[in-house]
């Protein structure tokens, strides 16, 4: 277990490059595996979650050729690849590989329940659905579900029970290998599905509907070789506007991907954040920023997290964060996930005064004069260490965030990064695995 010691109240100045998006270059990663043409990639990360992706190709014996400092990753998943490999544990993004698995191998075989981090109960019955209507058998039970498809899968016409992220990335690639044109209705349509879509698009692939709710693929088109660069990652992007509002510093951050930030930052201007895009960097300069009261004078504020085009889950934590350090209150309403703000409580070490009405929702009672530095615990959740880490470093005073680590998993070089705009941030303790 790693942990991270802020000695927080400095404010952040400065540009900063933020990394690409981990849900865009795993899904890419795993498409890599459907064909035996040579694929290169740039800008790809040094987190936790691609190196066990990575070591996970080299088991399968393809040519992985990587060099974290330029973020150029070559593979090469020739005729000769045995699948003798255990799929990787703790990130959700194994459950990704199955479709390449199925692909080359005809077995793929999931002795996890994929889970990632703990957000809820994260179900892996939309998968075992969707291969099933492919065509392909499953059993086994949650822990060791094997999943076999015999001869060429056919092609479907599906319609998702929710807009599920990994549930769309894998009918993309199934639909790949099909025979016949696939359609699937309720498809999520995040940035990081659109940028899968755009790579495979790249190989030659017939797509349509990217960034809606239904994609056609056209099956059994060969893939060509490909070279794709990563975008700049949306998370982090927000993240450290938020940052640079939260510690009253001026921050520019490099950002290719501004279409994506109108609903962002209307939620921003919420917390009384305004946030500026020009010449590819956005920018908050922030003083004194306090919650803004809604037009309907009964109502709390909101920020409603749902699949996109909704604020996404994965940035709740991160306006939460924001709103402990912003006079004012704000209600959070998470529709995803049923277990990801039990973290509350470690925000009121610091002295955050908040209510959890019940699993979905949390409000916050801004109050950012009386916050105290704190040691506090980060479950098993990304943005969650990540949002904690922002509360340390807008408080005056030494805190400390013990279990750090998930942000590895997502976010290569934070704290170096965070120390070159200012904070003083210092990673401290064994590192227990590079999982995180
Ligand atoms: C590797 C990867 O890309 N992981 C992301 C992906 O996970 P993942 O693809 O696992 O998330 P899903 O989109 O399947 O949704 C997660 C869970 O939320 C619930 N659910 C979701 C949508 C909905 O309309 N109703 C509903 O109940 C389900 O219980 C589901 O299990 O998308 C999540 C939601 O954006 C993100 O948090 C994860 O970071
Ligand atoms: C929840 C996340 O990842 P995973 O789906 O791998 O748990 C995340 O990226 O915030």
């Amino acid at each position: 277990m790693s942990n991270i010691i802020v000695e927080g109240g400095r404010p952040l100045n400065g540009s900063l490059s933020p990394s690409a998006n981990k849900n865009a270059v795993l899904p890419v990663l795993c498409a890599t595996l459907l064909t035996q043409a040579p694929v290169t990639l740039s800008n790809v990360p040094d987190i936790t979650d691609v190196h066990l992706m990575l070591d996970f190709f080299r088991k399968l014996g393809s040519e992985v050729a990587v060099d974290f400092d330029t973020g150029k990753v070559r593979l090469h998943h020739g005729p000769g690849i045995r699948p003798d490999a255990v799929l990787p544990v703790g990130m959700r993004s194994s459950v990704m590989l199955i479709p390449p698995m199925l692909h080359r191998f005809g077995q793929a075989i999931l002795e996890t329940d994929a889970k990632g981090c703990t957000l809820g109960s994260r179900e892996i019955d939309p998968h075992i659905d969707l291969f099933k209507a492919f065509g392909a058998t499953v059993h086994g039970a949650a822990g060791n579900v094997v999943i076999e498809m015999a001869g060429q899968a056919q092609a479907i016409h599906h319609w998702l029970d929710y807009a599920s992220v990994t549930t769309t990335e894998n009918f993309i690639m199934c639909a790949l290998s099909a025979q016949g044109t696939s359609r699937l209705i309720n498809a999520a349509c995040e940035p990081h599905v659109q940028e899968l879509c755009a790579f495979l698009t790249s190989m030659g692939v017939k797509l349509t509907g990217t960034g809606t709710s239904t994609i056609t693929v056209e099956g059994g088109i060969p893939l060509a070789e490909a070279h794709h660069s990563f975008e700049e990652d949306f998370h982090e992007v927000a993240t450290f506007l938020a940052l640079s509002a939260m510690t009253g510093g001026d921050m520019r951050i490099r950002n290719g991907v501004p279409h994506h930030f109108p609903l962002l930052d209307r939620t921003f201007a919420k917390f009384g954040v305004t946030v500026e895009h020009k010449d590819g960097w956005s920018r908050v300069a922030a003083r004194d920023p306090h919650v803004q009261r809604p037009f309907t004078a009964h109502m709390l504020p909101k920020v409603e997290a749902a699949p996109w085009p909704y604020i996404p889950a994965d940035l709740l934590p991160i306006f939460i964060a924001l709103g402990a350090c912003t006079n004012g209150s704000m209600l959070y309403w998470n529709k995803v996930y049923e277990g990801a703000l039990g973290w509350s409580s470690e925000l009121s070490k610091f002295g955050v005064q908040t209510v959890l009405c019940d699993p979905h929702r949390l409000i916050t009672l801004g109050s950012s004069d009386h916050l105290t530095p704190a040691e506090v615990e980060s479950p098993y959740i990304i943005r969650v260490a990540i949002a904690l880490l922002m509360v340390a470093c807008a408080v005056p005073g030494r805190s400390t965030i013990l279990n750090a680590d998930p942000i590895r998993r997502a976010h290569p070089r934070f704290a170096e990064n965070l120390c070159a705009l200012g904070a003083d941030v210092e990673w401290v303790g064994t590192r227990q695995s590079d999982a995180g």
